[in-house]
């Protein structure tokens, strides 16, 4: 039988990075993870590509997805619908691959609850005002938007506890090392080796 993927997580504050760090795992050559695309109700970024970033999706499309089951987890941030299409994913991990989730704290939680056995990474900041000044810096919200985010930023880092690894993005470069570092070793620890080094066995 398949040995089954590993469901890997990567949580954190807004604005701590997460989707920075999580492009630049995507960038590394041979990255052995499957990016799950979330869906989401926001409207779309300047240069965000549907289907590449996000599924962009109405509210009522995305209750509809609620309704028929088709999310493994989904919560409300800042006002918008953001999902986890449970198909992809439960698809993805049967045939081998490892799934990156890349996603805020409740969702997070959800999935906790559904795949126990999952690796479940927090990203934090190197301080809380270092959190505001990436907030601000990023420019794409407004002064009460960014209100709102540091307010829950404050109530996501309490959450930090729940999770098996937590990570500092002081740098991307680093952050990324450290994930890579322990996702080799967890896979070690359930036993299984690197596609990167089950090459060298075959020789
Ligand atoms: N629960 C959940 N959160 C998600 C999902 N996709 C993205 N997010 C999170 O939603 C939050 C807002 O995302 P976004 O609007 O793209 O802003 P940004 O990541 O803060 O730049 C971030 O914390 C994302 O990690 C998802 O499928 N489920
Ligand atoms: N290690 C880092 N050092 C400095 N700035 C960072 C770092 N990681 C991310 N940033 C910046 O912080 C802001 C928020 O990052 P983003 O990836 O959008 O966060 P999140 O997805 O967690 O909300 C962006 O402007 C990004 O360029």
């Amino acid at each position: 039988m398949q040995e089954k993927g590993l469901l890997i997580v990567l949580s954190g504050p807004s604005g701590v990075g997460k989707g920075t760090v999580r492009k630049a795992i995507f960038e590394q050559e041979n990255t052995a993870f499957e990016y799950s695309i979330s869906m989401t109700t926001r409207a779309p970024r300047q240069g965000e590509v549907n289907g590449v970033d996000y599924f962009f999706k109405t509210r009522e499309e995305f209750e509809e997805l609620i309704k028929q089951g088709k999310l493994l987890e989904y919560a409300e941030f800042v006002g918008n619908y953001y999902g986890t299409p449970v198909d992809y994913v439960q698809e993805t991990l049967n045939r081998g691959k490892d799934v990156f989730l890349e996603i805020e704290v409740q969702g997070a939680r959800q999935v906790r609850e559904k795949f126990p056995d999952g690796l479940f990474i927090f990203l934090v900041p190197p301080s809380l005002s270092e959190l505001k000044q990436r907030i601000v810096t990023r420019g794409t919200e407004s002064e009460d938007v960014i209100r709102n985010r540091m307010n829950a930023a404050k109530e996501e880092i309490e959450m930090m506890h729940l999770y098996d690894y937590v990570v500092e993005n002081d740098k991307v470069e680093l952050a990324v090392e450290r994930i890579n570092a322990i996702v080799i070793a967890e896979h070690l620890r359930r036993e299984r080796v690197e596609p990167k080094y089950k090459k060298m066995l075959e020789v």
